[in-house]
């Protein structure tokens, strides 16, 4: 197996001025492209470790980091967002500080509880529900501890990844309604957009869709089925920032801006998509690099009295020498990359 790549010639700017030091320093990535694979501090979306790509542009970090279910056709929008970030930078921002909720994994009510207190002020909180294995009970009480942290004023939120049929989500909203003290919204409960709509038009918790959007040909379908109240917006996944200020502008419902569960870096574009929208009438789920162990930033995108200041991190050598992907796994996200990259030529 080819040892990782050799690094790029080192650019001009990179050359040292002064002799290098007797004592080894850690060497910058590659020019362009470091692959990083962070353990996560709980199993989320089937994950136990996060990989992806960071490019160095002259405009900065991007981040390209599709999950493998996403085939390299789909993985192009992914790859956009990146090559935006690194070579044009981000819009303008209308706003520095940008509210988060608190992700919450499919973990037991005590783990959920702890995560809330420590979530840094978070207000609102998401909470996965319809984990594989898992029955009502362990979501009740999910929800209960969620409560229970949050207190009466804090806003619930629960994201089913598409995983119900119509007549469960109706049954299972109405029971976690409760359980949670009044949910705020469910997200994508179910998986077509003429499902989402019967839902929305049965129970009274308000719907959020994701996958619809995220992975839908035509996002705008969930607005003219009115199939959902909120509409949730990912950077990597719909090609950019300013391709989700442009589907925002025309999807004409509340948007919430999330992650995929990046860096700092990938992160960084969330947060300048949630700084740059006319409109935030939602906590955002941009508070994920709670769930990594590591990050490729000395100082990470995180949440103080509830809130992400605006600010794009930038990778340090050392950070990045923590997290450097073994050889095999930089070899498959590289060659990953050079197919994307050849389908968007
Ligand atoms: O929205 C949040 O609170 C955090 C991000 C988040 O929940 C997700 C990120 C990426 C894929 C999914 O696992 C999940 C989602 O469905 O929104
Ligand atoms: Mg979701």
């Amino acid at each position: 197996m080819p040892a990782t790549p050799d690094p790029d010639p080192v650019p001009l700017d990179r050359v040292p001025l002064v002799p290098e030091p007797l004592v080894p320093v850690p060497r910058p990535p590659a020019a362009d492209r470091f692959v990083y694979a962070i353990p996560m501090r709980t199993r989320f979306r089937g994950l136990t470790v996060r990989e992806g790509v960071l490019v160095r542009g002259p405009a900065g970090w991007g981040e390209f980091s599709p999950f493998w279910d996403y085939d390299d056709e789909e993985s192009s929008s992914w790859w956009r967002a990146a090559v935006e970030a690194a070579s044009d930078g981000f819009p303008a921002p209308v706003r520095d500080r940008i509210p988060v909720n608190v992700t919450v994994p499919a973990v037991d009510a005590e783990t959920a509880h702890r995560i809330v207190l420590g979530s840094g002020g978070c207000r609102t909180a998401k909470v996965k529900v319809a984990e594989p294995g898992q029955d009502v009970g362990a979501e009740i009480a999910r929800l209960e501890a969620v409560r229970d942290a949050l207190g009466p004023g804090g806003a619930i939120r629960v994201d089913a990844n598409a995983a119900w049929d119509v007549p469960t989500a109706v049954q299972r909203l109405r029971v976690l309604d409760r359980a949670a003290g009044g949910l705020e919204y469910a997200e994508q409960p179910v998986a077509s957009v003429a499902d989402l709509a019967a839902v929305r038009r049965t129970v009274s918790v308000p719907i959020a869709a994701d996958e619809s959007i995220r992975r839908a040909a035509d996002p705008l379908a969930v607005a003219r089925a009115e199939a959902a109240d909120v509409v949730v917006l990912k950077v990597q996944p719909l090609g950019g920032v300013r391709a989700c200020l442009h589907l925002a502008e025309r999807v004409g419902l509340p948007v919430v801006v999330s992650s995929a569960l990046e860096t700092s870096v990938g992160l960084a574009a969330g947060i300048a998509l949630a700084a740059a929208l006319p409109e935030l009438p939602y906590a955002c789920g941009l508070a994920t690099a709670q769930l990594l162990t590591a990050d490729v930033v000395d100082v990470s995108l995180l949440p103080q009295d509830g809130a992400i200041t605006v600010a794009r991190p930038a990778p340090g050598l050392g950070t990045l020498d923590a997290v450097r992907a073994p050889d095999d796994v930089a070899e498959r996200w590289l060659d990953r990359l050079a197919r994307v990259e050849a389908l968007v030529r």
